[in-house]
């Protein structure tokens, strides 16, 4: 396995005391394959990804006992949880093994340098590649990402494109150091439907490819069923649900994905009014006693998921849920 996390827990010292808006979080990841993360907003999928990049602020902590292991294009296994801050592993991961865009791309560009510099600088760092090679290189990764005319928009700076263009130079500028490992956090979200597909199609194209593991973490199950093979549910910093896409779509083991699932719009449902799931998501300083999902919930059962954890329970056939109505004995009634 390309990628192993266990138990990423993220703490974060904060004015009203400690917080931990990441709790026991579990997943592996092999070459060539696609997680899509799903969750609400402040479930916890940013600052899980960030952890494995490592580009979380002073105020977090790593709980001991989490442990990330890649193993990187030479074959060896980085423990990403014992790098030093600033030391050359930790760069070379950045970027060279692993890339990042996100859903903004000025936070990935300088807008005092042009796209070609930026390009050629990520080239010159994770390739040792100089000039004019650099230069070709840059180029052909525009041209890659369906950048038309790629030797006139090279010299471009990033104001100077519209918003579909920048996202697919962002693409262009992480697959530049050809990652091993990209993790996309809701990179189409702020564009508009058409562009959004067409971005969705071509990062699917190039991994393909390339042969790129990717996590992509969105708000959007129907993105999900789109680009990914598994799937990990997040909620309140856990993951509750987890498998093949297509298995937990069709058979949602976890009532949380059962109301994101309700929540996706249909084409052959549109006179029905769009359903999201009710209620909001708590703060994680103000985590509810046993299931956190429970306040939430309209399956919850009276007296126990008020008071107990829900265990993780293997359903067989990569498929995972922390949920009590999963329980072996009470599947089994
Ligand atoms: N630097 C920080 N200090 C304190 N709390 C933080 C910090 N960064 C994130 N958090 C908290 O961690 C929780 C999870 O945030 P995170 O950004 O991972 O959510 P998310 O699922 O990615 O949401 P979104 O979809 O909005 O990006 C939130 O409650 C957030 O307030």
């Amino acid at each position: 396995m390309m990628l192993r996390v266990e138990n990423l827990s993220v703490s974060f010292r904060t004015d009203e005391g400690m917080i931990t808006p990441v709790e026991g979080v579990q997943f592996g990841l092999d070459a060539g394959r696609t997680l899509g993360i799903v969750g609400e907003s402040g479930s916890g999928k940013s600052v899980s990804t960030k952890a494995l990049m490592r580009l979380l602020p002073n105020s977090a902590r790593l709980s001991a006992n989490t442990r990330m292991t890649f193993v990187d294009k030479r074959g060896e296994t980085i423990e990403i949880e014992k790098l030093r801050p600033g030391s050359r592993a930790l760069r070379r991961l950045r970027g060279g093994e692993i890339g990042m865009i996100f859903q903004e791309p000025m936070a990935s560009f300088s807008p005092v340098y042009t796209i070609g510099n930026q390009i050629m600088e990520t080239i010159r760092l994770h390739r040792g590649l100089k000039g004019a090679k650099a230069r070709e290189l840059a180029v052909e990764t525009l041209s890659k990402v369906g950048i038309s005319n790629p030797s006139a928009r090279i010299d471009q700076y990033p104001h100077e494109l519209s918003g579909g263009m920048r996202q697919r130079c962002m693409i262009a500028l992480a697959l530049s150091a050809e990652p091993r490992l990209l993790i996309a956090d809701e990179p189409t979200t702020a564009l508009d439907v058409t562009i959004q597909a067409q971005v969705l199609d071509l990062m699917h194209d190039l991994q393909r490819e390339l042969g790129m593991a990717m996590i992509f973490i969105t708000h959007d199950l129907g993105v999900i069923a789109q680009i990914a093979q598994d799937v990990a549910v997040m909620y309140l910093g856990t993951i509750v649900e987890q498998g093949p896409v297509r298995d937990v779509l069709q058979t949602p083991a976890h009532p949380y994905t059962r109301d994101l699932i309700a929540a996706i719009p249909r084409l052959d449902r549109l006179e029905h009014r769009l359903h999201t799931v009710p209620g909001e998501i708590p703060s994680p300083s103000a985590r509810p006693t046993g299931c956190s999902f429970r306040t939430r919930c309209s399956d919850a059962i009276d007296g126990l998921c008020a008071t107990k954890t829900p265990p993780v329970t293997d359903l067989g056939g990569g498929r995972m849920v922390r949920c009590h109505r999963h329980y072996p004995e009470r599947t089994a009634t």
